[in-house]
C-alpha cells in the first residue's frame, strides 16, 4: 500500500474549504478584454507567455497544438523507463497499471505489450519528470496560474485492436472524473510520443465544445466491450465537427477540461504511446458530486479505492491523496 493513510490525514483538512479566493481571481480574468480581438478572454490568464493569436485560438477553440515541445531524448528517457516498469525492473508506489478489457477477461498470461496505460505515476521521479517540464509549466501557467498541482498522470500505450474496437476511447468530457473546480483553471498537457493519426487512433476532438456545459457520462453500449472506466457522453448526437489531431513526436496539445474528445482505433500493429498530465490550480476547490451527473463515477472511484487499497475514503480525497505541487504554493487543493 502506499503513502495514502499518512497524507491522507494531512491533507483532509484542505477539503470543502470555500472557494472565495478562486472566485475573485477567475472573475479578473473574465473581466480582461482582449485588445487585440475584443473579446472578453474567460480561458486565458493575462501572461506574455502566449501570444494574442494562440490566447484566441484557445478562447474560442478549447485547446492549442504546440508543435515540438518535448524533445526526442526526453520522450525516448520516458519510453525506455516505461518498458523498465512493464519489465519489471522497477517498483513504483501507487502506480495503477490498466490492461485492456479484451486481455484482462481472458486466460492469456500477459506480457508488457498488454499494458494499455499507466497511471498514477507521481512516485517515479523519471516519468514524474514530464510533468516538471519548465517549457511546459510555462504554457500551463497560462491557464491554471503559478500555483500548479498535477492532478493526474498517464503513459498511454493504445494496443493494436484485438478487433473488439475495444482500444477506441468514446468521446467524453475529462472534467467528468473531476470533483474539482473551476473547471477553467484546469487544463490536460498531452504529448506524442510517436506520430500519431488516424491510423493508430489519434485525439480527436470536438473545438469549442469547452464552452458547453458538463453532460451526463456512462458506459457506451458497445458490442465489442468498453473498458472499465472508459465512460463516454450518454446519447453522443453531436452537431459539432470532429477534428482529428495529428501529431509528431514531442508536439503538446493543451487543452481543457470540457472539451469533448476521444480516440479512435489502432489500426496498425503498433503500440500508440502518449503521455500525459492533468494540472489545475492549487486555489480550485473540492466539490461534492452527490446527485449531480458524477455521481457515477465518484462512486465508481470509491469501490476501487476500497477494493485495491482498503481505503473508504470521500472521491475528493481519491484526489487529494494523488495530488503533487509542481510549482507555487500548495493553497487550497
Ligand atoms: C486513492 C485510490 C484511488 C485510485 C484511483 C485510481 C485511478 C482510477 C482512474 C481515474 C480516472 C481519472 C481520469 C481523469 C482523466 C480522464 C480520463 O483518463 S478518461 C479514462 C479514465 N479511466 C481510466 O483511465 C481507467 C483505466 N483503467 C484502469 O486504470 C484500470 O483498468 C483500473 C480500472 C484501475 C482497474 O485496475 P486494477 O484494479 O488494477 O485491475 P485488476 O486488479 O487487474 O482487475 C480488477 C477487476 O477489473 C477487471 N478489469 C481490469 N481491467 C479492466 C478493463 N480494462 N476493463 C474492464 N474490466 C477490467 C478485471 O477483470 C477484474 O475483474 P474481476 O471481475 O474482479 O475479476
Ligand atoms: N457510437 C459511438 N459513440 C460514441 N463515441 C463513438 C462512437 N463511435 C466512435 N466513437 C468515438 O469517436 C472517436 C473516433 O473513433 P473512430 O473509431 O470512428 O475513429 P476515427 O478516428 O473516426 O477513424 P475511422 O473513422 O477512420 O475509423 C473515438 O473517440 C471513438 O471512441
Ligand atoms: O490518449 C488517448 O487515447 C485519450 C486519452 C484521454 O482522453 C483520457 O485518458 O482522458
Ligand atoms: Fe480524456
Ligand atoms: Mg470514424
Amino acid at each position: 500500500m502506499f503513502r495514502a493513510t499518512d497524507r491522507l490525514k494531512v491533507l483532509l483538512h484542505h477539503l470543502d474549504r470555500p472557494p472565495a479566493a478562486v472566485t475573485a481571481s477567475s472573475c479578473t480574468s473574465a473581466q480582461a478584454v482582449s485588445a487585440h480581438y475584443r473579446v472578453p478572454l474567460r480561458y486565458t490568464l493575462d501572461n506574455d507567455h502566449l501570444s494574442p493569436e494562440q490566447r484566441h485560438f484557445y478562447e474560442e477553440n478549447g485547446f492549442l497544438l504546440i508543435k515540438n515541445l518535448v524533445s526526442a531524448e526526453d520522450i525516448d528517457r520516458f519510453r525506455e523507463e516505461f518498458e523498465r516498469i512493464c519489465r519489471r525492473e522497477v517498483q513504483v508506489p501507487g502506480l495503477v497499471v490498466m490492461r485492456d478489457v479484451t486481455i484482462a477477461k481472458s486466460e492469456f498470461v500477459p506480457d508488457q505489450r498488454a499494458v494499455s496505460k499507466l497511471q498514477d505515476f507521481q512516485e517515479d521521479p523519471e516519468l514524474f519528470r514530464y510533468c516538471k517540464l519548465p517549457q511546459i509549466l510555462k504554457y500551463v501557467e497560462c491557464f491554471t496560474g503559478p500555483n500548479i498541482m498535477a492532478m493526474h498522470t498517464m503513459l498511454i500505450n493504445k494496443p493494436p485492436d484485438a478487433g473488439k474496437k475495444t482500444s477506441r476511447h468514446p468521446m467524453h468530457q475529462d472534467l467528468h472524473y473531476f470533483p474539482f473546480r473551476p473547471a477553467d483553471r484546469i487544463v490536460c498537457a498531452w504529448t506524442a510520443m510517436e506520430n500519431v493519426d488516424r491510423n493508430n487512433g489519434c485525439l480527436v476532438v470536438q473545438p469549442g465544445t469547452h464552452k458547453e456545459t458538463l453532460k451526463e457520462h456512462d458506459y457506451p453500449e458497445w458490442e465489442g466491450g468498453v473498458n472499465k472506466m472508459y465512460h463516454g457522453i450518454r446519447d453522443y448526437r453531436s452537431h459539432h465537427p470532429r477534428l482529428h489531431l495529428v501529431m509528431e513526436k514531442g508536439d503538446t496539445v493543451f487543452f481543457h477540461p470540457l472539451l469533448i474528445h476521444g480516440s479512435g482505433m489502432n489500426k496498425t500493429q503498433g503500440f500508440r504511446k502518449a503521455i500525459s498530465c492533468h494540472y489545475a490550480s492549487a486555489d480550485c476547490y473540492y466539490i461534492d458530486v452527490t446527485g449531480t451527473t458524477q455521481e457515477n463515477i465518484g462512486n465508481e472511484i470509491k469501490e476501487l479505492a476500497l477494493q485495491k487499497y482498503d481505503l473508504d475514503i470521500k472521491f475528493q480525497e481519491s484526489w487529494a491523496l494523488r495530488a503533487c505541487l509542481v510549482q507555487g504554493e500548495r493553497t487550497s487543493l
